[in-house]
């Protein structure tokens, strides 16, 4: 039977010592799917990421990888997979070129694909530098291209854009658009709920090693029940009339600005208006990160009430 998964993980827990890491979690990956996994630190990301990697063994479960095993170590998923995790491991003495040069042959990639993942990672200027002399960045960089050189079918980034500035990171949307458009599966973790909202087809929140939810951003944004924002210029109005106005749920002054909190925008910005005129105030509705918080708010508290003894 041909499956359509790429990732397949079925009851899958790993304890440290005291720490259940990962709870019991199950989860399908699609084929061609861009999957984020997010969550606080320590939420179990990155050793729910190694167990489906083949690189942490968990204690109990099942992992399925593009059909197989991914524990004991199966030497023919590697040139199927990429990984860039949070330790990746250089060879510090050689330079950019070498080093991903290395890598490649270990995988039997050509040549001209070093040149173009290098060239596709912005680090075609920094060719001949030595990757002990990279910046932070750089590397994270080389990291990356180190995991797509051999045009894996499956791909495994963890936090790939931690360490870059403003252009690389949107840089690198536009090299894992077109890995996504080719049909390659990406697994994501991020902190940036801005690039999970851009470019996931669904995401998975981890909270406490147990899956809060797994949806589309678009589905949970649209179901969310966090409230939007009006922002005032400050001065406009005080905040006990703001309060007082029907529909408005809080009220805060947030850096030079009074913010009005509702569910009613509608009915709130006529009254604004008749209060205070509009010239100015900007309207802000609930994105990823409103949802985020809210649900890894209240999946904490429910951890906390149904876990301790
Ligand atoms: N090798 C280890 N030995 C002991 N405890 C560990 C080990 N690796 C992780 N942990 C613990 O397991 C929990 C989950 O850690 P993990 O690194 O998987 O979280 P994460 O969601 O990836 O966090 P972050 O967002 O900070 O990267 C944490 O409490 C962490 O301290």
């Amino acid at each position: 039977m041909a499956s359509t998964a790429a990732v397949r993980v079925e009851g899958v827990s790993k304890r440290y010592g005291d720490r259940l890491a990962v709870d019991a979690v199950s989860l399908e990956i699609h084929r061609g799917e861009f999957f984020g996994l997010l969550g606080p630190n320590g939420a179990g990301k990155s050793t729910l990421v190694e167990i489906m990697e083949g690189l942490r063994r968990a204690d109990s479960g099942a992992v399925a990888l593009l059909g197989r095993s991914p524990w004991p170590r199966d030497t023919t998923l590697l040139p199927r997979i990429g990984v860039q995790t949070q330790s990746s491991a250089f060879f510090v003495r050689q330079t950019a070129h070498e080093h991903l040069r290395t890598v490649a042959a270990l995988y039997g990639a050509s040549r001209a694909a070093v040149d173009a993942t290098l060239e596709s990672v912005g680090l075609t200027g920094q060719r001949g530098v030595r990757v002990e002399d990279l910046s932070g960045g750089q590397r994270q960089r080389l990291a990356i291209a180190s995991a797509l050189v051999h045009d894996p079918e499956l791909i495994f980034l963890d936090e790939p854009t931690a360490a870059l500035d403003p252009q690389a990171r949107r840089a690198l949307w536009e090299v894992l658009r077109g890995l996504k458009a080719a049909g390659r599966t990406i697994v994501y973790t991020t902190h940036h709920l801005d690039e999970a909202e851009e470019l996931c087809d669904r995401i998975a929140i981890l909270v406490d090693g147990r899956i809060a939810v797994t949806d589309s951003p678009h589905h949970l944004v649209s179901a969310s029940r966090a409230p939007s924002r009006l922002l005032l210029p400050a001065g406009r109005l005080d905040e006990a009339t703001a309060a007082g106005i029907a529909g408005v749920e809080r009220v805060s002054v947030q850096g030079g600005s009074l913010v009005l909190e509702t569910h009613a925008v509608g009915p709130v910005l006529t009254a604004v208006d008749r209060l205070a005129g509009l010239d100015g105030v900007q309207t802000r509705t609930a994105g990823l990160e409103d949802v985020y918080l809210d649900l890894t708010a209240e999946a904490t508290t429910h951890d906390a009430t149904t876990t301790e003894p």
